[in-house]
């Protein structure tokens, strides 16, 4: 499904294993394997349109010509904690990559984002940005490391969560709609404790197993 630069996966394969993260009783191990697997499913589409350039190659048989991605223009940067468990699933298909990373947290009783980290490669204003982190909840964090990313020089971002919600969408398009958006799915709404319903709980504690 895709409309105002919302993109949502209703692929079979992502279908199920986003089933699968959200049952409590998927371990640590399946839940970070459960990851890397949609992350990389979902990166077929993110990068659809990057651009190609011809390169000539000689097979067994004869010369041809083939294709090449044009430079190395990729950034992936994840929201830490949970955001690093996407990178790897995507680092795979796009291994000339760079990898970024912004720490923020959300705080307990505020919700809002409290930054603790950031560390973007140099050329960051001439590539690709893939902001990646599992959840979208209120967007108070997307928002928060985009704009991190923005006055880092950053011209070109879209980002890509596991799971959001009506009210983390509206939220990052009304600041940035210039930001597509990937979700591998869209839940129903967020509740009184600001946790995606129905979800999949804390998506950190969740991959490094730390409740
Ligand atoms: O849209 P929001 O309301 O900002 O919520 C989403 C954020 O909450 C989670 O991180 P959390 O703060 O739990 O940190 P963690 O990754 O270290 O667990 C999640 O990974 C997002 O970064
Ligand atoms: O449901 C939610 C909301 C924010 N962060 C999470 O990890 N899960
Ligand atoms: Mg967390």
């Amino acid at each position: 499904m895709e409309q105002n630069n919302l993109t949502v996966f209703t692929h079979p394969l992502v279908k199920a294993k986003i089933t699968q993260m959200r049952d409590k009783n998927t371990t640590t191990k399946e839940f970070g394997e459960l990851v890397d697997e949609i992350s990389g499913l979902m990166c077929y589409e993110i990068t659809r349109d990057l651009e190609l350039e011809e390169i000539e190659i000689e097979t067994p048989i004869t010369k041809t010509v083939g294709y090449k991605v044009k430079g190395n223009d990729i950034a992936i940067v994840p929201i830490l904690r949970a955001g690093l468990g996407m990178v790897k699933g995507i680092h795979q298909l796009v291994p000339t990559a760079k990898i970024g990373h912004i720490g923020l947290y959300r705080d307990h009783d505020t919700l809002q984002p409290v930054e603790y980290l950031c560390k973007l490669p140099t050329d960051l204003p001439s590539r690709d940005v893939i902001l990646v982190d599992p959840m979208l909840a209120t967007g108070g964090s997307a928002i928060k490391a985009i704009e991190i990313l923005k006055e880092k020089g950053a011209t070109s971002i879209r980002l890509a969560c596991l799971v959001g919600c009506p009210e983390g969408v509206t939220a990052v398009q009304a600041v940035y709609p210039e930001v597509p958006i990937y979700l591998a799915a869209l839940d129903e709404k967020l509740n009184e404790n600001g946790y995606i319903v129905p979800g999949l709980g804390d998506a950190g504690d969740r991959l490094y197993g730390t409740k």
